[in-house]
């Protein structure tokens, strides 16, 4: 499948763009904001991800001939057609960088360009950056919980929703995870890879000790033994600890046994004990079944002796929030700042173009985050976006701009930075967040505000649209 096709996109951005095209407007310069509104998990930040994959895609798309013949069978205007056989993103797009922390209503990417291709590449974005995003915030909590002295393995790809598998693993990477299972993200993102064995394995031979033996014996320098097919502490361990004795005689030494069922605490704290009293305290415990970052907090206060963690479908799923609520919204169209009028605050986007300006405290660790308009400096202080009476002071010296152009005319403007880069960034990144915005229960709110200048212009724009309305 060719996931390059602009027809990856939704049907209404085609039917506008048509609109625009018959009215002649097509060229017009519009400015979309991608944000999202709630942090998935109940977390105190999202880790933005998928940014290098999306500019890869707004450099390549196109309609082919055969996706032209099929609009033309849909009944899409001859004229408008023959505009999209030159299709490609012309655009400029600002954005945070992949691997950045980034809070509720900040915008994260800025898209400009014609306003077809700007809608056209809607949809395509938001499924990109909202999946990622969703995983990688997934990742790094289990990263946070599990402790840096833990080795993560994504076993995701078979319960992944489709070939999603592949993103949810470079997603997992750049979250924090060591590892992947999965083979063609190995090759596609240089990600390390990594895996066992499976309970067939086992079973398809009449006696365990034997299965482990062969499998010793062909894998002498990355065995790892699935331990609970049978009776775990009976058999199990006590198979992997023959096998690991026959392979020092070779000069070889057995890498870990693998929990995968029962009492993970209890199992591996015998297992420990066992593996250690036959010498084999270099041989590590890897655990795996339905974990989270939720199982993994409760295994860790139970003390459980386990040094490798396996997490599947809780990671790659995105258990227990499907989606990430990130949105795309006009905020100008033909130099003019636009905005959507709601009764709830918190639906009404910020007009005009923006930029946001993080803040750090003397310690290097960020306190806010101060939305507001393009070409401006960052301000001196800010106002809450949807309690106004609620202001906070900011020292503009110990500021960042967070928005930086990434894509001018269509092309990127740096290289393609490797998944390892990004996963590098998102450490620094999540250790300039506060201990308290990283806690699992109620984690405490960070600040986004707004400058005067776009509070202002929110106001006037309010207050218009609502006089036109007669509201
Ligand atoms: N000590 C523990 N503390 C908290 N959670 C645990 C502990 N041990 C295992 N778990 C988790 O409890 C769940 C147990 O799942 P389940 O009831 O299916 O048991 P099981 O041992 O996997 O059974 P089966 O043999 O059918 O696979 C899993 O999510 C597992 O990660
Ligand atoms: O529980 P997850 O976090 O999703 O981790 C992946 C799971 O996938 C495998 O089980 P499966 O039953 O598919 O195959 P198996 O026969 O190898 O155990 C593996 O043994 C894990 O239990
Ligand atoms: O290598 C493993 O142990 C593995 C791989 C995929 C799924 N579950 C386990």
């Amino acid at each position: 499948m060719d996931f390059n096709t602009a027809l990856y996109t939704d049907l209404y951005q085609l039917a506008m763009g048509q609109a625009y095209f018959l009215k002649g407007k097509h060229g017009t310069e519009a400015t979309f904001d991608y944000f999202y509104r709630k942090t998935p998990f109940n977390s105190g930040y999202v880790l933005f991800c998928g940014l290098e994959e999306a500019l890869d895609w707004l450099e390549k798309v196109s309609f082919s001939r055969e996706d032209l013949d099929y609009l033309s069978e849909q009944g899409f205007d001859s004229g408008f057609i023959e505009y999209l056989a030159d299709f490609k993103f012309t655009g400029t797009v600002k954005s945070v960088a992949e691997g950045e922390i980034v809070f509720p209503f900040a915008p994260i990417i800025t898209v400009t360009g014609p306003v077809v291709e700007c809608q056209i590449v809607e949809t395509y974005l938001l499924n990109c950056l909202n999946f990622q995003s969703l995983i990688a915030t997934k990742a790094s909590r289990i990263r946070y919980i599990s402790g840096e002295d833990k080795a993560l393995a994504e076993f995701g790809l078979r319960r992944a929703q489709g070939y999603a598998g592949l993103q949810a693993s470079r997603a997992s990477f750049i979250g924090g995870f060591d590892t992947t299972s999965n083979v063609l993200a190995g090759k596609t993102f240089q990600i390390p890879i990594t895996g066992t064995m499976a309970h067939a394995y086992i079973q398809s031979y009449d006696d365990e000790l034997t299965a482990f033996r062969d499998f010793a014996e062909t894998h002498p320098d990355n065995c790892v033994l699935l331990v609970d097919t049978y009776n775990t502490l009976n058999s199990g361990i006590p198979n992997a600890i023959t096998v690991a004795r026959e392979m020092e005689k070779k000069g070889k030494k057995l890498i870990g046994i693998r929990l995968d069922s029962g009492d993970l605490a209890y199992l591996s704290k015998a297992a420990r004990k066992m593996l250690d009293d036959a010498g084999l305290s270099y041989v590590k415990i890897a655990a795996s079944n339905q974990l989270d970052e939720h199982v993994i907090r409760s295994l860790k206060e139970q003390r459980a002796a386990i040094d490798i963690f396996g997490v599947g479908t809780n990671l790659v799923v995105g258990h227990e929030n499907a989606a990430l609520d990130g949105v795309y919204k006009l905020c100008s169209f033909e130099d003019k700042p636009r905005i959507k009028i709601s009764e709830n605050l918190r639906k009404m986007n910020f007009p005009g173009q923006k930029q946001v300006y993080r803040y750090f405290n003397g310690n290097g660790k960020c306190i806010a985050d101060a939305i507001t308009l393009e070409g401006l400096e960052a301000p001196d202080g800010m106002a809450h976006p949807f309690e106004p009476h609620k202001r906070m002071p900011l020292n503009p010296a110990l500021a960042e701009p967070l928005l930086q152009e990434v894509m001018r005319e269509g092309k990127r403007l740096s290289p393609v930075r490797s998944v390892r880069d990004i996963a590098a960034a998102a450490v620094k990144n999540l250790g300039r967040l506060p201990e308290e915005h990283k806690r699992f229960d109620f984690p405490h709110v960070y600040k986004v505000g707004l400058s005067s200048e776009i509070e202002q212009m929110r106001n006037h724009l309010k207050s218009e649209k609502l006089g036109e309305s007669g509201t």
